[in-house]
């Protein structure tokens, strides 16, 4: 059989096994009909880059899939198509290749559908979001700001930051310093260091500095992250002195609203020929801002706006390709500070930064740095918030979440050296040695749920209230489904969303909670939460929203209440809502952006890639109040924990 009939095979027999997307296999079948290329490696590249795209990755590291093929690729390659996989044969088909454009230099125009880069293979579209990002950082470093405003700087931190002692350095105090002598920025902390709160600062002190008509923009990923920016940045206005109040805005729009998101299109109202009229612009809940997504909005800046990124770079990577976050903040613990920014930082606070860097020089290509540790340019740019005013050292939920993150298994296994034992707002429920270790079969579990979602079950029978107070009983029902969620890894399984959401309706029904129509369990009744799955510019509903099914007190008919950013309640009807899903269970992914009361996260009981310690920190940190830990087999949570994500990119 020839080299190209054994990569055909095998492409068909990956594609049935579904190890490929159809989009992966039929990726070189369709540049070989614009673009003859005969070179069966060529293809075999192509389908792979496609494929880790596919995974989140923004590029596939040639060195990386010769070595360790399979874990990079997350499925066994065949043996024979390893043997492929020669430095020297990858050089020259790359080379030869009229599908490949080989990069000398990072400036040239990209004409070829793939582009090779400093041993990375991209999707040309990956290549120039990446490049994008990184060139708009760059430039926003270097460009000076006149830091000779009057009053000056220092007196200006010293007015937003009154109650500051001087005890430790105040890093939210130096974040502010370095946001205000940058046109780029990221502050990132974990929940409750105050991200929100030194915004807020900077904010005032930018008013103060350029006057009235500074134009601010505030943004996030999704209407959830939004909406809860809104409620906590009026917060933090309101903490400020009185004088510096004026003028900061508390509006907060998601970012595709903010960059003009077109039905059915790719691009943007705002990008390069129309910029989004702004002087400043604040992008929370950052980490889930994918590649293209951060490429968009970098393009559609002023070249002399000024952007803030706020976020927690320990949280999941965004859904779609890349990790920009993490990835721009690698090393922001040590600050890996060169002289200059150490330089530009040391006058703000009185204790010496010199344990935070001090290399004369860092590196300013984007690409030009392969070492993990050598300072990176976004390092000069990144502060990160170290103590959480939300979840102190007294706080079972905020020392879980740093356990977690430090890889600390023997704090986090059952027992008495265990945190579980130590704090009343974290608790691990197994099941018991005499149950199965199904789902259903769990009693302790079962009892959790039923109790957890009473608080908003309990409410949807006040059909009767009077009329004016339908909204009213609306947002009190929306409100109550806020104090408790059950949050899983996977999708499938039994464990998962589907197994997950099928169980709990069960036992929600066997308790009187929900009445579902007799051997109709997948149709509308009242109680059932839902989640939208896209954007609907129609309803004006978006991705991520969460919807309660009610009774209509004046119609008698079912509604699906949702509740707008502006705080309106909306009443739609079931039918209209064709991209939904029953959300007793909600994936960590679908979770970010959202808080809750109680979270329970629910690890099924086997290792799956998808278990990772982001994962398990996402989850925790999605509760305020309390969180359970739900292991079916505490084995696999520990293995979850040590497992880390890792994202092929060039940033
Ligand atoms: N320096 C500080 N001193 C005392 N309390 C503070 C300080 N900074 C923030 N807080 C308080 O900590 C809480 C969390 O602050 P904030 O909302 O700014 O944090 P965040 O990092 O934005 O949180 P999130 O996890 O919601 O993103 C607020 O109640 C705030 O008032």
């Amino acid at each position: 059989m020839s080299a190209m009939n054994t990569l055909q095979a095998w492409l068909r027999q990956a594609a049935a096994e579904r190890s490929l997307r159809p989009i992966d296999t039929e990726l070189p079948s369709t540049l070989h009909k614009l673009e003859a290329e005969e070179n069966p490696l060529c293809w075999l590249l192509c389908c792979l880059v496609s494929h880790q795209y596919g995974r989140g990755h923004s590029c596939l590291r040639i060195e990386e899939l010769q070595h360790t093929p399979d874990f990079v690729l997350g499925f066994a390659l065949p043996d024979d198509l390893k043997l492929w996989l020669e430095p020297k044969a990858i050089a020259a088909a790359l080379q030869q290749s009229d599908w490949v454009q080989c990069m000398e230099k990072n400036t040239e125009s990209v004409e070829k559908p793939l582009v090779y880069a400093a041993g990375r293979l991209y999707l040309a579209r990956l290549w120039k979001a990446e490049q994008g990002v990184a060139e708009a950082i760059q430039t926003r470093i270097q460009m000076p700001i006149a830091n000779d405003s009057e009053p000056p700087l220092a007196e200006l931190l010293k007015r937003v930051f009154a109650e500051s002692n001087d005890s430790s350095i105040d890093w939210q105090a130096l974040a502010c310093a370095m946001a205000a002598q940058r046109k780029f920025a990221i502050i990132t902390g974990g929940p409750g260091t105050g991200k929100t709160t030194t915004v807020v600062r900077l904010l005032a002190i930018l008013r103060q500095k350029y006057g009235d008509n500074l134009r601010i923009l505030l943004a996030a990923p999704t209407g959830k992250a939004a909406a809860r920016l809104t409620e906590s940045i009026s917060g933090a206005i309101n903490r400020l002195p009185e004088t510096m109040q004026k003028g900061i805005p508390t509006e907060v729009t998601t970012l595709h609203k903010m960059l003009g998101a077109r039905p059915f299109r790719r691009s943007f109202k705002h990008s390069g020929e129309n910029p989004l009229p702004a002087d400043v612009v604040v992008v929370d809940e950052a980490s889930m801002v994918d590649l293209e997504m951060m490429a968009a909005l970098m393009n559609a800046l002023p070249a002399n706006t000024q952007l803030i990124l706020l976020g927690d770079k320990d949280q999941l990577a965004s859904v779609e390709a890349g990790s920009v976050l993490g990835d721009l903040c690698k090393g922001a613990e040590e600050g890996r500070y060169s002289t200059n920014t150490l330089a530009m930082l040391q006058p703000y606070t009185p204790h010496s930064l010199a344990a935070f860097g001090g290399s004369a020089s860092y590196a300013s290509e984007s690409h030009a740095s392969e070492g993990e540790e050598a300072p990176s340019m976004y390092n000069q740019a990144t502060v990160m918030l170290r103590e959480s005013h939300r979840f102190g050292a007294d706080s079972g939920i905020g020392n879980l979440a740093r356990a977690v993150n430090a890889g600390d298994i023997q704090r986090l296994r059952g027992g008495s050296e265990s945190l579980f034992a130590a704090f009343a707002d974290i608790e691990l429920l197994s099941p018991s040695a005499k149950e199965s270790g199904q789902a259903n079969d769990f009693a302790a579990l079962r009892k959790l749920v039923v109790q957890g979602y009473r608080a908003y079950l309990g409410q949807i029978t006040e059909s009767d209230t009077e009329m004016v107070a339908r909204d009213q009983w609306a947002r009190e029902v929306l409100t109550a489904h806020r104090s408790f969620q059950l949050l899983v890894a996977l999708r499938k399984g039994p464990w998962g969303v589907q197994g997950l959401n099928d169980v709990v309706a069960d036992w929600l029904e066997s308790a009187g909670l929900i009445t579902r129509a007799p051997g109709r369990t997948k149709s509308w009744y009242a109680g059932r939460p839902v989640m939208v799955q896209r954007n609907n510019y129609t309803l004006n509903l978006m991705n991520g929203d969460i919807g309660i099914t009610l009774r209509d007190p004046e119609t008698g008919k079912l509604r699906v209440v949702f509740e707008q950013a502006d705080g309106r309640i909306k009443w739609v009807l079931p039918s209209r809502l064709s991209d939904v899903e029953t959300v007793y269970a909600l994936t960590v992914h679908k979770s970010q952006g959202s808080e809750f009361a109680h979270t329970v996260l629910v690890m099924p009981d086997e290792i799956n890639p998808v278990l990772t310690r982001e994962l398990v920190y996402t989850g925790i940190t999605r509760a305020s109040k309390r969180f359970t830990l739900v292991a079916a087999k505490p084995a696999v949570f520990a293995q979850a924990v040590q497992q880390r994500v890792i994202r092929s990119s060039g940033l």
